[in-house]
């Protein structure tokens, strides 16, 4: 089944008179268990993009299926309830997830407020993230680092359908940004949880099931198992993906050859 399906996402920002494009017709399915990383370049909407799958938005246009729930039908009530009991997020500015006069432990017991409390999966959260030892330290005292590693443990805390995380690993060290990767496969293998990260980090995307990338707004390749997929948007049209500009650049004419099963592009200049 898939968990986050996207038909046609319009995101438009009204900032006083001026009305920024953040997303074009982003057509996306995501299935359960898919652990996605989303590559792009900055301002490409990523970030928006996200704020979208965790319901803290909602699309300008186009619609949108969380968990099988048609988001523009659900009054704000059931989409907080939904975002609650299934939904994990990791904001880019780790501080953000946290109340930062709770300790770490409680801050993960906060976060199963809306699921039936378990207790040992949180120990289990803030031992795989290095927090065990934290103690009673409040969490806005913390370092960058620590913030984050206990924001995915906090996010993880409801053992979340999705679980959507923006750049979870940029202030961590090679050996605890391997243990958030490996803590999201874990979420993904034992519980089923699909997860979209936002990342720049290579070793992330590479340990993660699928690549999709975003660019200027659009949803362009989708990686599979080393297979290149690109998206045929609704006006037909496609995005090739930039590691392929060297044979198809951008601006240049391409030849059409109809095969069996779709099409072949050429370069029709030489
Ligand atoms: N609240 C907002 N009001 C107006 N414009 C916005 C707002 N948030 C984002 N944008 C614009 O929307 C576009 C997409 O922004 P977004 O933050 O989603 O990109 P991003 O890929 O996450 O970038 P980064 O990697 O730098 O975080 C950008 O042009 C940005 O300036």
């Amino acid at each position: 089944m898939s968990v986050v399906r996207c038909d046609g996402i319009v995101q438009i920002y009204k900032a006083q008179d001026v009305e920024v494009v953040a997303l074009r017709d982003v057509d996306l399915v995501i299935d359960e268990g898919e652990t996605v990383a989303l590559l792009g370049p900055s301002g490409a909407g990523k970030s928006t993009l996200l704020w979208l799958l965790a319901g803290l938005l909602r699309p300008s246009a186009g619609r949108l299926w969380l968990d099988g729930a048609d988001v523009s039908r659900l009054n704000q009530r059931r989409l907080d309830r939904l975002r609650a009991a299934h939904i994990g997020m990791v904001l880019q500015n780790p501080a953000r997830n946290l109340i930062g006069y709770l300790s770490a432990a409680q801050n993960v017991a906060f976060a199963q407020r809306a699921v039936k409390r378990d207790r040992p999966r949180a120990r289990d959260l803030l031992h795989q993230v290095g927090l065990s030892d934290a103690g009673d330290r409040p969490a806005g005292r913390m370092s960058g680092g620590e913030q984050q590693r206990l924001a995915v443990a906090v996010a993880l805390a409801n053992a979340p359908k999705l679980l959507l995380a923006d750049e979870p690993t940029s202030q961590l060290d090679e050996e605890s940004g391997t243990r958030v990767v490996e803590l999201i496969k874990r979420a993904a293998a034992d519980s089923g949880t699909t997860a979209v990260v936002v990342t720049h980090d290579t070793a992330v995307s590479e340990a993660l099931s699928r690549t999709v990338t975003i660019r200027d707004g659009r949803v362009g390749a989708e990686g599979r198992s080393g297979e290149d997929f690109v998206v045929v948007g609704r006006e037909g049209a496609v995005q090739v993906p930039p590691e392929y500009h060297h044979l198809l650049p951008p601006g240049s004419m391409a030849r059409i050859e109809e095969l069996e099963d779709g099409i072949a592009l050429r370069r029709a200049e030489p």
